[in-house]
């Protein structure tokens, strides 16, 4: 992820990465011209307060260019990161979004996400400091090469050190990050289930106190061992610094010439470096963090495989008659270890032709009309559209067939089909016929409200049916929230019009009151399909189509 975002930015990263080094450079200097002016003569002070001043300006430039460029690489990079999250989530297929789980989605979308950003903060402050460190070496080296030497021991051990605590530092973040891709999933049910928590006080107690509770705790706690870790080593760095300041100037510095420009030079050199050393300390933490962030991202989204779904524009061809033979599709359940199977399913759809399918909770006509409208293709068998069987790079094309309202179904806020003239007018006829037209308008492509009853709002998502108008139509227990009134409109009204138009309507239903109006009955049991395709409506809707 890190690589890639590098990769992105390439062009706005190495203009900031220039200025901070500049601006690195350009502190170095100013330390140099300092030490110089302390022990120049009067003769030379008026020229080296020119080059002075021009450092001084330098520096405020490049520091001022570094971090207004890191700023606005963060901004991007967050932009990028979100986009690039979301793009996955839209192309992955969508078995594979429900075994990734929307709690670890939007912990990518936010936390890590910002995580990785900070990175781009914390990196001018890095690269400058890193400069200036090496720079006052540099000039260390220049007053005195033993000193120099010794440094760089003293570096080389505090890094052994450093590295050691700090694997362990990240297994804590590590930790602490998988805790909180459960904890977004705790932060959800909190919202979601707020209905609940405020009717039961013991599960609201028990939620927030074992299960939040926990969760918030265990993530502080982790981060915190993570983030002592760090400053145990950073308090290390610290130590070896003001050990190395003080050896080398009560056991190293000996008596020789020119020892008072030496002595002052390393007492400046020392003091100037305390400060972007403690803030390469502190910063090079953030790297880490947006590293494990960054990590956390990649197997998100190494787990929806992107790409692979969306075509551009899928030519969708005209249904004739869709046959499912053999299908299967199996679900693990991990905790129980076991599998509920679905299939093998032999099934057909013709237009103009309302199927009901019937079964009890759990039989497996969500899952199998999950199946039938291409959300998963089938694992066993293969699906036949107008006698063709549909490859691996057809699903897209083939989903565009379909109009569904799932019983978790969403309606988003504007009706995002394709905009077209009459797209407000014809909503609104719906909308009038669905007897909404004093609750609720469509305007500009957007209906005016939401907060509508479940009941209504299932009709808006039927008006959306409608205007998507596409030939096969599947309604999953759509008449479940309606009343008696609703129900009789829809069987008796809305499927019939269906029908006339040519539609194809697979209709989940428990309304056996209308079994005798479909034109097919299926039964699920188990997964299986009791009837293949056998058991017909006595009193079929209109102009049954023949069996299939
Ligand atoms: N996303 C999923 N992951 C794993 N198992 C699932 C998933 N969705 C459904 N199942 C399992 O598949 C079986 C069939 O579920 P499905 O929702 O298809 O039944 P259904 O007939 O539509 O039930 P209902 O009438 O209650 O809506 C159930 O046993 C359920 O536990």
């Amino acid at each position: 992820m890190l690589p890639y975002l590098i990769r992105r930015t390439r062009g706005l990263m190495t203009a900031a990465a220039l200025a901070s080094i500049l601006s690195g450079l350009f502190s170095v200097l100013l330390i140099a011209q300092i030490n110089a002016a302390l022990t120049s003569d009067s003769a030379s002070r008026a020229s080296a307060a020119w080059a002075f001043a021009g450092i001084a300006v330098a520096l405020m430039v490049c520091r001022m260019v570094s971090t207004a460029l890191f700023e606005r690489l963060g901004q991007r990079a967050l932009a990028e990161l979100r986009s690039f999250v979301a793009q996955c989530v839209a192309q992955t297929p969508f078995a594979q979004f429900e075994r990734v789980g929307s709690a670890r989605i939007q912990s990518a979308l936010t936390e890590h996400s910002n995580n990785v950003a900070v990175l781009f903060v914390s990196l001018p402050v890095i690269l400058t400091n890193t400069v200036i460190v090496v720079g006052c070496l540099g000039y260390l080296a220049m007053l005195s090469w033993q000193v120099f030497l010794f440094a760089l021991g003293v570096i080389g051990l505090g890094a052994v050190g450093y590295h050691l605590v700090h694997l362990r530092a990240i297994h804590y973040l590590q930790s602490a990050s998988s805790e909180q891709d459960r904890l977004f999933g705790h932060f959800r049910a909190l919202t979601d289930g707020a209905k609940e928590l405020r009717l039961h006080q013991r599960k609201s107690r028990v939620f927030m106190d074992q299960i939040l509770g926990e969760s918030v705790e265990g993530v502080r706690r982790l981060r915190t061992y993570g983030m002592s870790l760090f400053v145990i080593s950073t308090s290390w760095g610290q130590f070896l610094m003001y050990a190395f300041i003080g050896l080398v100037l009560f056991v190293l510095a000996g008596d020789g010439p020119n020892q008072t420009q030496v002595m002052t030079g390393f007492a400046l050199v020392f003091v100037f470096m305390v400060t972007p050393l403690e803030g390469l300390l502190i910063n090079i933490p953030r790297i880490n963090m947006a590293r494990v962030a960054a990590s956390r991202i990649d197997d998100i989204t190494r787990e929806m495989p992107q790409g692979q779904e969306r075509q551009v524009s899928p030519q969708v061809p005209a249904l004739q008659r869709l046959e499912l033979r053999d299908v299967t599709h199996q679900y693990y359940h991990e905790q129980s270890d076991d599998f509920f199977e679905l299939g093998p399913i032999n099934l057909s759809f013709t237009p103009g032709e309302v199927v009901f399918l019937v079964g009890g909770n759990g039989s497996g006509k969500t899952t199998l009309a999950k199946v039938v409208v291409g959300l998963y293709p089938p694992e066993g068998g293969e699906v036949l559209l107008n006698g063709e069987r549909v490859e691996a790079d057809g699903w897209d094309a083939y989903r565009q067939l379909f109009s569904v309202v799932f019983s978790d179904f969403h309606l988003f806020e504007r009706l995002l089909e394709a905009p077209r003239d009459g797209l407000d007018e014809e909503g609104n006829r719906l909308l009038a016929k669905l007897h909404l037209q004093h609750k609720v308008r469509v305007e500009n492509g957007a209906f005016t409200t939401q907060a509508l009853s479940q009941g209504q709002r299932k009709r808006l998502a039927l008006v959306v049916a409608y205007l998507e108008d596409r030939p096969f139509l599947v309604f999953d227990e759509w008449a479940a929230d309606q009343d008696p009134l609703f129900k009789e409109v829809f069987y008796c009204e809305v499927l019939p019009e269906l029908k006339r138009m040519g539609k194809a309507v697979l209709v989940i239903t428990h309304d056996d009151r209308y079994f005798h109006l479909a034109d097919r009955l299926v039964r699920l049991e188990s997964g299986k399909l009791l009837t293949a395709e056998s058991e017909t409506a006595e009193e079929p809707l209109a102009e049954p189509s023949s069996a299939t």
